[in-house]
């Protein structure tokens, strides 16, 4: 592992969730978020003007399920944005996959106990993780219907699951998206994730100029990371009242 960063001034925070903010779990229901969590980025968010973001594979209703708290958030990999904590949705029209796709899925989870599907509004996820012998069987499936309409979708490999989502957003495309606005703008982005998914959003935030983190490099793990962004918090507070 490397040498914790030391917390940048005037950073723009862009944080992942499953895997980065919270450990995974066996399933998508029963991860386990510290009472602590969503008042640390609450707070932390407060001290940074409001540039601070969680950017997730997960639809935006379940990110304000999970952290009921006012902090801007990107859901379902860029597909739905929600810049200012109180402020309107940003949906950019996107299409979804023929339904014939999921019923195909959906018979090919019928082969493995423990598969399952999660619906998104422009995609679905195939979760393998109680059935690691669907994982290969699902990706040929889904590697040829993506290839039926190659420019209107993507497969993407998660932990333990496979992704189709619609081509044209992604992480990288939220951060360049809130970058370009306050209260983001003019500061320095730093992503933080663990996943493939996640390195479209480090890949901006570095070639800003900013950092793109890899938890597993960088933190090992989500309580290291954690202890980062409250010993950040730390960080801000003493530079405000001195
Ligand atoms: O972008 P993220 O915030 O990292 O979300 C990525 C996906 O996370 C969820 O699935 C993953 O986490 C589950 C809970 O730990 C785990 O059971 C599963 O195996 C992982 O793939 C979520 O269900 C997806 O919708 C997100 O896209």
């Amino acid at each position: 592992m490397q040498d914790l960063p030391n917390p940048p001034e005037r950073a723009a925070l862009f944080l992942d969730f499953d895997g980065t903010l919270v450990e995974i779990a066996e399933r998508p229901d029963a991860i386990i978020v510290p009472p602590d969590l969503p008042e640390l980025l609450e707070r932390l968010s407060g001290r940074l003007d409001g540039a601070l973001a969680v950017i997730s594979g997960r639809p935006l209703a379940e990110l304000d399920h999970f952290l009921p708290v006012a902090i801007a958030k990107v859901g379902s990999h860029g597909a739905v944005l929600r810049p200012q904590p109180q402020g309107p949705l940003e949906e950019p029209a996107l299409p979804s996959p023929p339904a014939a796709w999921r019923v195909r899925l959906a018979t090919l989870v019928e082969s493995f106990p423990g598969a399952f599907i999660e619906d998104k509004a422009h995609g679905f996820v195939l979760h393998y993780r109680q059935s690691p012998e669907a994982g290969p069987v699902a990706r040929t499936l889904l590697e040829s219907l993506v290839a039926e309409a190659p420019d209107a979708f993507a497969l993407l490999p998660a932990r333990m699951a496979w992704e189709v989502t619609p081509r044209g957003v992604s992480k990288g495309t939220a951060v360049t998206s809130l970058m370009a606005r306050r209260p983001f703008a003019g500061r320095l982005p730093v992503f933080v994730g663990d996943d493939v998914t996640d390195e479209a959003g480090m890949a901006v935030a570095r070639a800003a100029g900013g950092m793109g983190l890899r938890l597993q490099d960088v933190f090992g793990t989500p309580p290291v990371f954690r202890d980062w962004l409250a010993e950040m918090d730390r960080h801000y507070a003493r530079g405000a009242a001195a």
